[in-house]
C-alpha cells in the first residue's frame, strides 16, 4: 500500500512499468467480463485501446467543441429540472452562461472544487495496481515486490496528508489558495492518481465539476436545513468508492 504522495510517485511516475499493471477489481470483473480498462490483472498498460482511449477522452475533455456544448447543455437541463421539481418561476441567467475559460478567472470557486474533492475523497485506495515484474521498492521502507502483487494507491493519505494540508480533516478552499488569492497548487491532491496511469476522464471531469457547479450556483442558492456547522460531513460508507450521507438541501431563485 502506497501511502503519501512521495510513495505514489515512486511508484507510479518513477517505475511506472512495474507498477501500472491493473489489479484484481473483483466488482469489475462481473459487470465488465473481462474485456475493457478494468478488467483484472490486465499488464499491458500501453495496449492500442489505451493508447486510443487517451487521445479521445484527453481531446473531448480539452476542447473538442461538441463535449463542451453537450456539458452546457446537460447542466442547463439539470437546472430547468431543478426549476421544474420546485415550481419555482425564476430565470436562469440570461447574459452569460459559465465558459470552461472562466475557470482561470474563478480561483476560489476552482479551490472550493479541489477542496470538495479533496475532502469527498471518492476513490480512497484509487484502482487496484499489480506488479508486472518483480522488483525492488527503496522506500519509504527497502521492500521486495514479487510479480503479480497487489498494489494499492492510497490516494486518501494524500489527500488528508497533515504535511500537506494545514487542516487534513476540515473543509478550507484556503488549502488551495495563496496569500494573493491566487489558485496554489498541492503535490498531495491526488484524487486522479498520477503519472501515465492518471484517470482517463480527468479532464473531462473537471470540466464538468467546474460547469455544473457555477451553472447551478449562478440560477440558484443553496440552503441547508441545518446550520452549516452542524452537518456531519464524514462519508456514510468508504471502501473502493466512498459514499457521501444524504443532506437535505433547499434550491432557491437567487
Ligand atoms: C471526479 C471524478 C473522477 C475521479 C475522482 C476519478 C478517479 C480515477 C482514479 C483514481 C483512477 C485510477 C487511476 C490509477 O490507475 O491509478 C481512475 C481511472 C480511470 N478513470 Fe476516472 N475518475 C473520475 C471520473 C472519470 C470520468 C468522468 C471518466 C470517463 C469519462 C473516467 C475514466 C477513467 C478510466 C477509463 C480509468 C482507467 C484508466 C486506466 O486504466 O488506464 N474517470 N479514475
Amino acid at each position: 500500500v502506497m501511502c503519501g504522495p512521495e510513495a505514489v510517485k515512486e511508484a507510479v511516475v518513477k517505475n511506472v512499468k512495474v507498477f501500472c499493471g491493473h489489479g484484481i477489481l473483483a466488482i469489475s470483473d462481473s459487470v465488465f467480463q473481462g474485456y475493457g480498462f478494468f478488467s483484472s490483472g490486465r499488464q499491458q498498460h500501453w495496449s492500442t485501446p489505451h493508447r486510443f482511449s487517451i487521445t479521445t477522452l484527453r481531446d473531448l475533455g480539452m476542447g473538442k467543441k461538441s463535449v463542451k456544448e453537450n456539458i452546457k447543455t446537460e447542466a442547463q437541463c439539470l437546472v430547468e429540472e431543478l426549476r421544474k421539481s420546485q415550481e419555482i418561476d425564476w430565470i436562469i441567467g440570461k447574459n452569460h452562461s459559465p465558459e470552461l475559460q472562466d475557470r482561470a478567472k474563478m480561483p476560489y470557486t476552482d479551490a472550493v472544487i479541489h477542496e470538495i474533492q479533496r475532502l469527498s475523497d471518492l476513490l480512497p485506495l484509487g484502482i487496484p495496481h499489480m506488479v508486472t515484474e518483480g522488483t525492488f521498492f527503496p522506500s519509504p521502507s527497502p521492500s521486495h515486490s514479487h510479480q503479480g502483487t497487489d498494489v494499492f494507491l492510497f490516494l486518501s493519505s494524500s489527500l488528508k496528508n497533515p504535511h500537506h494540508f494545514e487542516k487534513p480533516h476540515i473543509f478550507d478552499p484556503n488549502h488551495f489558495l495563496d496569500a494573493q488569492g491566487a489558485l496554489k497548487k498541492n503535490e498531495a491532491f491526488i484524487p486522479f492518481s498520477m503519472g501515465k496511469c492518471i484517470c482517463l476522464g480527468e479532464s473531462i471531469a473537471r470540466s464538468e465539476l467546474f460547469i455544473f457547479l457555477t451553472t447551478i450556483l449562478q440560477n440558484v442558492s443553496l440552503v441547508s436545513s441545518k446550520p452549516p456547522e452542524d452537518l456531519d460531513i464524514r462519508p456514510q460508507e468508504s471502501g473502493l468508492g466512498t459514499v457521501l450521507q444524504n443532506y437535505e438541501l433547499h434550491f432557491l431563485p437567487c
